[in-house]
């Protein structure tokens, strides 16, 4: 539920970013006022001219003059009119790039438990919608009602001036306007932030379709989607036609009572003028201020429209701006010079931040220790917490109970960089950049120079068997990703072990890493990471036997707990849980008995 704001609380917030560029906004805000004076100006001319040149008999001279005089300050209102675009328009965008960076990296900053809960549509709404509706409030929409008001205020004021009862008439307009306003910021307050709202759920609605258009159509879901999608899209339409009644409401009222009032002006003026009460050139002069003035009040319904959805979009930018990273830097971290990459879980616990208060944890009291350059398997039945045990050791979330230590150091007492620095992670559901093989793959690496980085690049091909990449249309520099070449699941899975292996950490955390490669691939790999793992603790998660033959020890999961450690063969003779789940790891019926005796004679003959 969004935190409720007075319109001056939620605009108030952009002051910050307005400060660099407030004197050009204020220069801006003078600029616009000198073309209103400059309008009302223009009728003052007129009743000199009624009242002075239009006598029978007066000399023509007087009409040229008062004619350069109109066309000058014509001249002069046009002339401020661009110099107040030129003033605020460019620091106005800039502004807005700026807002628009911090977001970004706010995003970057924030745990991915926030991201779990936020569409990624509502988040690119906020991220381009808002930020523009706020340039154009802040380039336009502030400036000009400032202006506004002052306008009418001057021009009210110079109506008075002329002839006290006429303004007085007119006036009288503006009681009923300003009640039936305050009626309208409240409803277009309320319809203008549904509208957004619905708007970045639609944009959620098509960013999962593109994504998932694949599943959309092997599962001939396309006519669905697009119902689903129609019903999103008319709700909207719904509330865009609610928003633009009430504006035209609005509007209605403001350009209406004006008017009548101006009528109702019009005809007392003329009495007044039959009576000797104002002259001719002041009635002129009288209607043609009103005529400016009238057409600031119509401006009104527009620009306070537009204020209102500019409130909308900075309480949605700091909805998202005011969430609180909760993994963060220690005030004092610890680094460790030489890394072994011991790394040990300590009782911990975890529970993910969305999940309801009765249910258990995922995680009850994981004890585990990884000796440096170990490489443990962790095996279970699915849903028991693997994924979930090793996102805790990058970090992406946070235990919520114990601690997880690389040479018992504490990751919390890392900075996040240092920990990144340690541990790198390849997952089962790759996620590449729209970037080259070659800048997908060295994200992490730390190269010296150039050859360095080609040195890195090729043998974290060559380990993680990617030479397919060579063949592409220009080698490592093609471009994969979204916007590139698309690849295999199995080729995507081999870059992505790259970039983990690149990063030549002292801890690697695998999930699942060889699901998407063929038996005769698979093996290749595994022959070639066992080298690379000598020296690197390693947690992998495994699915399939193969990847558990790579491992050191196994670690066998159970409802969110370590259950069992040992060799394959220790858990294979004395786990029967064991047993069971390395038998559901394989589509074909295993002999176990038949394994285990060979792995015992295997292990004999190793010791003899
Ligand atoms: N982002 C999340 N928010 C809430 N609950 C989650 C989230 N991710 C996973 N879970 C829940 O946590 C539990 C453990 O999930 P996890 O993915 O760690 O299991 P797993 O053992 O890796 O399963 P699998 O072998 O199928 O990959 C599951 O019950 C799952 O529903």
């Amino acid at each position: 539920m969004p935190t409720q704001t007075t319109l001056w609380e939620s605009l108030s917030r952009l002051y910050p970013h307005l400060k660099p560029i407030l004197l050009r906004l204020i220069l801006g805000l003078f600029a616009a006022l000198g073309a209103s004076l400059m309008a009302l100006a223009i009728p003052q001319v007129f009743r000199v001219l009624v009242n002075d040149a239009l006598a029978v008999g007066q000399a023509t001279s007087t009409v040229w003059i008062a004619s350069g005089v109109v066309l000058l300050l014509g001249i002069l209102e046009a002339t401020f009119v661009a110099l107040r675009r030129f003033l605020v328009i460019a620091p106005a965008t800039t502004v807005e790039t700026t807002l628009r960076t911090s977001f970004y990296r706010h995003l970057q900053n924030l745990a991915v438990a926030f991201h779990d809960r936020w569409g990624s549509g509502q988040l690119l709404s906020r991220a381009m919608t808002d930020l523009n509706l706020m340039r154009r409030w802040m380039a336009f929409g502030a400036i000009m009602l400032v202006v506004d008001g002052l306008t009418i205020t001057i021009g009210v004021s110079i109506m008075f001036f002329m002839s006290w009862p006429l303004a007085l008439i007119f006036l009288a307009a503006a009681v009923p306007v300003m009640i039936y306003g305050f009626r309208f910021r409240t409803t277009y307050s309320r319809v203008s932030r549904k509208s957004q709202d619905q708007a970045g759920d639609l944009a959620t609605t098509v960013e999962e379709s593109v994504h998932g258009i694949r599943v959309l159509k092997a599962f001939g879901r396309s006519r669905e989607a697009l119902d689903s999608f129609n019903d999103q899209a008319e709700e909207l339409r719904q509330t865009e036609i609610h928003k633009a009644h009430s504006l035209a409401r609005f509007s209605l009222v403001v350009t209406l009572l004006p008017e009548l009032a101006l009528g109702a002006s019009l005809v007392t003026g003329i009495l007044l003028a039959v009576n000797g009460d104002v002259t001719i050139g002041g009635l002129v002069a009288f209607f043609a201020t009103a005529g400016v003035v009238t057409a600031r009040v119509e401006f009104i319904g527009p620009l306070l429209a537009m204020t209102f959805t500019a409130k909308t979009a900075i309480d949605r930018h700091y909805e998202v701006m005011d969430s609180e990273n909760t993994i963060t830097d220690p005030a004092e971290p610890r680094t460790l010079r030489q890394p072994h990459g011991v790394v040990t879980f300590e009782d911990v616990h975890f529970r993910y931040p969305d999940a309801e208060e009765p249910a258990a944890d995922v995680l009850n009291g994981i004890d585990l220790t990884l000796q440096a350059g170990e490489t443990m398997a962790l095996v279970g039945v699915t849903g028991c917490g693997k994924s979930t045990l090793l996102n805790l050791v990058p970090r992406i979330y946070e235990v919520t109970g114990g601690a997880i230590r690389i040479d018992g150091v504490d990751l919390r007492d890392f900075t996040l960089e240092e920990l990144r620095s340690h541990v790198s992670v390849a997952f089962e559901d790759t996620i590449l950049f729209s970037n080259s093989v070659r800048d997908n793959v060295l994200m992490g690496a730390e190269p010296e120079n150039d050859d360095d980085a080609n040195a890195v690049l090729k043998e974290a091909l060559d380990i993680a068997q990617a030479h397919f990449v060579y063949s592409l249309p220009e080698g490592v520099d093609t471009l994969i990703g979204e916007e590139g070449l698309s690849l295999s699941g199995g080729q995507r899975q081999r870059v992505a072990l790259a970039r983990a292996i690149a990063a030549k950490p002292r801890v690697l955390v695998l999930d699942d890493p060889l699901s998407a490669l063929d038996v005769r691939t698979e093996e290749l790999v595994e022959e070639r990471l066992r080298e690379v793992l000598q020296d690197t603790t390693t947690l992998i998660v495994a699915h399939r036997p193969s990847t558990v033959a790579l491992a050191d020890r196994v670690a066998l999961m159970e409802n969110g707990r370590i259950v069992d450690v040992g060799t394959h063969t220790e858990l294979l003779a004395r786990n029967t849980h064991y047993r069971y789940v390395i038998a559901s790891l394989t589509e074909e019926p295993v002999d176990l008995d038949t394994e285990l005796e060979e792995l015992e004679h295997d292990d004999e003959e190793a010791r003899a």
